[in-house]
């Protein structure tokens, strides 16, 4: 369970005239408990949304206020918050560091405590779980968008985490990989919290937040969330 109490995001601004940075707020007090296996936060380009998903396993840590996982705190207790809470990125090559899948997802296991030949079998078996078993050799630079993303989560998947946050996993992807990835996630286990752009997506979920200008401006049922959404979004061109 995720949550939230008053959490809020701040930063500083870009300098003025004199050099002075002005801190601005990205995430206003936000209070809320997480527990629906799925939930989709939507809203504008830069309402906040990343910041909302990346405080949830402590890639942002809260300015105010707490943001817990199972009583864990995301700042006190992050090393054990983040065994629990798997983090994937839009754009794979965010994660992916070493040359080859195998390698990849065989670092994503260190901190089982195997013998190195076990820990690549190990790895060659989760490849094989994301149909991925025959590009375990191949570089990864020279993979699809698609097979990135699935081997991002591989890597991801691999910890066991109990909650998976996702952030626009699928923004990159042609129609058929989105499909895989899409199955992929609504066939998990796990919680799964899923930053989206895709509404479809959103309507599956079994909760929706939408953030607006760095509020969580409705938290609730999906259709009423993606009404709430697509008349922010027709209300006027981006500022
Ligand atoms: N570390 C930071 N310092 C200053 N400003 C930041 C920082 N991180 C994010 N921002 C700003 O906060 C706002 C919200 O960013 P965020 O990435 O959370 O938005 P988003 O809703 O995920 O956007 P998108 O859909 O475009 O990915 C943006 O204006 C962004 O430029």
């Amino acid at each position: 369970m995720i949550e939230l109490v008053g959490a809020t995001v701040t930063a500083y601004g870009p300098p003025d005239a004199h050099g002075r940075a002005a801190v601005v707020t990205l995430l206003h007090p936000t209070t809320c408990t997480l527990t629906e296996r799925r939930i989709a936060v939507i809203g504008a380009n830069g309402s906040g949304k990343s910041t909302l998903a990346r405080l949830l396993n402590g890639l942002v840590r809260p300015s105010a206020g707490t943001v817990t996982v199972d009583g864990l705190d995301t700042v006190r207790d992050g090393t054990q918050v983040r065994r629990q809470v798997g983090f994937c990125f839009t754009d794979p090559d965010a994660q992916l560091v070493l040359p080859t899948p195998v390698e990849d997802v065989a670092l994503s296991l260190r901190r089982l405590d195997l013998a190195p030949e076990e820990r690549t079998r190990r790895a060659r078996e989760v490849l094989a779980r994301f149909g991925l078993a025959d590009r375990a050799e191949v570089p990864v630079h020279a993979l699809s968008g698609g097979q990135k993303q699935l081997l991002a989560l591989a890597g991801v998947l691999a910890t066991e985490p109990t909650i998976l946050v996702c952030d626009e996993p699928t923004t990159l992807l042609d129609l058929r990989w989105k499909r895989v990835v899409d199955d992929l996630l609504d066939g998990l286990d796990q919680q799964v919290v899923q930053v989206t752009h895709d509404l479809e997506a959103a309507a599956r979920a079994d909760r929706v937040l939408v953030v607006d200008e760095g509020r969580v401006v409705h938290d609730g049922d999906p259709g009423a969330a993606v009404a709430r959404y697509v008349g922010l979004m027709t209300g006027g061109p981006p500022r």
